[in-house]
């Protein structure tokens, strides 16, 4: 598992130069979109529950959760295929209730295999735009404009099954776009491609994105998308928002057991807080026979049972057991490797309770013919006091 998604530190730097965007610290700024208290039952089942969320303009904004997490229910509500139970839905200031699907803001792009076979990817493209009765010169304005976007214009007069998996998702991009909503509402857009190929696409969404400025809304199940494309990530978990924060807050600073785990790899070490001061929070973690030290200060209270969340690439791994560990240390023995290209994760056993591991991960700088490291090998793993985050629930 890659960190925190190489891909959305790139987008930084291979995107077009994004500014300053952040309009969710921003208290004075109007939300675009706003869940108000809404909860979606069927029949006993909620499978949104009393959710508040607000998305602004511009924003490239994912849904993040396993099956059944009530990720499809809001975006459905929100496109008006769904009505909510209670609460409010806003668009740009209107409460949408009663309003149907074809008149609100906001359009959903489908699954690829939602285009029509017999006609062509521009026909395709024109299709709502017709509908609309929009003026023949202006449908083919947009049009061209629209397989610009998606880097289509050669495709132009080709049936969807002459094109590729990523070309006819491309297709689908574009008719979803022709009409220029103000929210464009993706469900698991990439789900059919293969690695590689959804990986130049997510590239491709966040360029379109940054160029049209329409506000996105993804649903997807793979944090690696959610990390890569958008500038916050909602983690949801039974109807219920976990977490609502940038990519690298949710992965730096999780705020919960659940939501730690769910992104990325991670050691989640129990622990007993021992003592606690303005310096940070000192704890005892009996499991892998170490002690502690954290610069984080929390409201926990001496005696608590919490959980220190570590990413693997915060634990350094040296060969050769110390004698004597210091604080943020412990002894432990290479029992497994894996080597995953550009880094490796060694798993290192510690002390003497078979079950406790701790995972570490080397960056593979240097192509190297021989590993320092091996299995067996007893090594000494060690961390700063700012590795890790400290979790109460
Ligand atoms: N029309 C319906 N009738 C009854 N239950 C439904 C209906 N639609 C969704 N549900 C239930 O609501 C829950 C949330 O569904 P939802 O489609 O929002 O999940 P999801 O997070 O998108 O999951 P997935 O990734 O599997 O699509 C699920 O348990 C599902 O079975």
């Amino acid at each position: 598992m890659a960190g925190p998604g190489g891909g959305y530190l790139a987008k930084k730097a291979i995107g077009p130069v994004r500014r300053t965007f952040t309009p969710w610290e921003d208290s004075t700024a109007t939300p675009f979109i706003e869940f108000q208290n809404v909860t979606k039952r069927f029949g006993d089942f909620t499978a949104v529950d009393n959710l508040s969320l607000k998305i602004y303009e511009r924003e490239f904004f994912a849904l993040l959760g396993g099956s059944g997490c009530g990720k499809t229910t809001m975006m459905r509500m929100l496109a008006g295929f769904e009505t909510p139970t209670e609460g409010s839905i806003l668009i740009d200031g209107q409460d949408m209730h009663g309003v149907p699907p074809y008149k609100r803001p906001a359009n959903m792009m489908f699954q690829s295999y939602a285009l029509f076979p017999h006609m062509s990817v521009e026909a395709n493209i024109a299709f709502g735009l017709k509908q609309d009765r929009m003026s023949k010169a202006d449908i083919a304005a947009r049009v061209t404009e629209m397989l610009r976007l998606t880097k289509l214009e050669a495709f132009g007069k080709r049936k969807p099954h002459q094109l590729s998996g990523g070309q006819r998702q491309r297709v689908a991009l574009a008719r979803a776009l022709a009409k220029k909503p103000k929210v464009l509402l993706l469900d698991e857009p990439l789900g059919a491609l293969d690695r590689k190929l959804r990986e130049e696409t997510q590239f491709e969404l966040m360029n379109i994105q940054e160029e049209l400025k329409t506000t996105f809304l993804i649903v997807t199940h793979d944090q690696e998308e959610a990390m890569t494309v958008a500038d916050r990530i909602a983690v949801m978990d039974a109807g219920k928002i976990m977490q609502c924060a940038t990519p690298s807050e949710i992965y730096e600073t999780p705020n919960s057991k659940f939501v730690a785990d769910f992104i990325g790899d991670i050691n989640l070490i129990e622990a007993r807080v021992v003592s606690k001061s303005e310096d940070g929070t000192i704890m005892d973690a009996p499991r892998i026979g170490c002690r502690i030290d954290s610069s984080q200060t929390t409201t926990v209270s001496v005696g608590d049972t919490v959980w220190y969340a570590m990413r693997p690439e915060k634990v350094r791994i040296e060969l050769g057991e110390t004698e004597t560990p210091e604080i943020n240390q412990v002894g432990a023995e290479v029992w497994d490797i894996a080597y995953l290209g550009d880094v490796s994760i060694f798993h290192s056993r510690v002390g003497e309770a078979e079950e406790t591991s701790l995972r570490s991960t080397i960056a593979n700088v240097t192509r190297l013919v021989e590993r320092p490291l091996t299995w067996e090998d007893r090594v000494t793993l060690s961390w700063g006091r700012d590795a890790g985050v400290i979790l109460s629930k």
